[in-house]
């Protein structure tokens, strides 16, 4: 199954009643990527990603994986799938060894399969230390991360996630985006669909974004495209030596550099172009003996792209 864009929706519709949660929606999310579905609430992302999984069905229009249609295979669609999408909810009295087990036996899987992928899964889901201890005693960031880890229990190509660090506290939340990052890291192929409505959370983890609201996609890009597109981006500089005013003015001087300013024990830059104009800029930074330690984009870039799409949408 080497489809081009793994999870297909096609004019999409879901109405409940008279309103309209899901209209026309079409979007191919590319093998490979890692896309944050972003919209503020309301706007569909969970009917969507419901569709998507079968657990509920459209009023029209189609969902593929792998080129399956989903609702009449959903089986067969879903079986290289692994999807955190309604919170889970697990046997409490059971350890997160048991519970693979469990859904491992459900799967089909051999036990010397179930016993490897468990560990594996545990150790990537960084619960090895509680592989053994029931999961009633659990918090909601460890509750979650097993959560993750059953959806990786069939070795998917495709994972699908709704806000999968919602609800979580600030460690929890930062615990789990490592998780992701590490998987999307992995070498094997994976295409991921996350929705979120934290910007911050897709900038950091996704290299793609679609945006919807009110059922409607409004964009769909890789990241850095949608913040090219932008007359100019921001990145936030630290650097080893304390910034001061006369290296803010040889910063204002380089090539595609529209201004610099000292900004919370570093500096922000804004400059115009794109991934290549933001090396040669770490380049001309080092030609002035500069010392960069870290160089993160203004999350308020993709930020204001996105408030600007939602007001021309309303
Ligand atoms: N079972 C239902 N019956 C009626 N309306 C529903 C139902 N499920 C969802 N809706 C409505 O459909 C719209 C889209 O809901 P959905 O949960 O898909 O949004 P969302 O983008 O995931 O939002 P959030 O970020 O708040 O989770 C909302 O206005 C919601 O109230």
């Amino acid at each position: 199954m080497t489809s081009e864009y793994p999870i297909e929706l096609i004019n999409l519709r879901k109405e409940y009643g008279a309103f309209v949660a899901v209209d026309d929606l079409s979007l191919k999310i590319k093998k490979n990527s890692f896309t944050g579905l972003l919209g503020p609430n309301g706007a569909g992302k969970s009917t969507s990603l419901k569709i998507l999984t079968n657990l509920i069905t459209p009023t029209s229009g189609t969902v593929e994986l792998n080129g399956i249609n989903v609702n009449k295979n959903p089986w067969e669609a879903l079986l290289t799938v692994g999807t955190v999408v309604e919170t889970p909810e697990f046997y409490l009295y059971l350890t997160p060894k048991e519970t693979f087990r469990y859904l491992g036996q459900l799967l089909g899987m051999s036990s010397e399969s179930i016993k490897y992928e468990t560990d594996t899964i545990l150790e990537k889901v960084k619960m090895t230390q509680w592989a053994d201890k029931k999961l009633g005693t659990f918090s909601k960031g460890m509750r979650q991360r097993i959560a993750l880890g059953q959806a990786l229990l069939n070795n998917p190509d495709i994972i699908i996630l709704d806000e999968p660090t919602s609800g979580l506290d600030p460690r929890g939340m930062a615990e789990m985006r490592e998780i992701l990052k590490t998987l999307r890291s992995g070498s094997k192929e994976l295409t991921v669909l996350m929705s979120s409505h934290m910007l911050h959370e897709v900038s950091d983890l996704c290299d793609h974004v679609a945006m919807v609201d009110h059922g409607k996609l409004l964009v769909h890009d890789e990241i850095d495209k949608i913040l090219g597109d932008s007359e100019s981006r921001t990145v936030i500089v630290k650097t080893v030596e304390k910034a001061d005013n006369s290296i803010i003015e040889k910063i204002s001087e380089l090539s595609n550099v529209v201004n610099a300013r000292l900004y919370d024990n570093g500096i922000e830059i804004r400059f115009k172009g794109g991934k290549a104009e933001q090396m040669d800029l770490f380049n001309a930074l080092a030609d002035l003996h500069i010392t960069v330690y870290s160089m993160s984009e203004d999350s308020n870039a993709l930020e204001n792209k996105y408030l600007s799409l939602i007001k021309d949408s309303r």
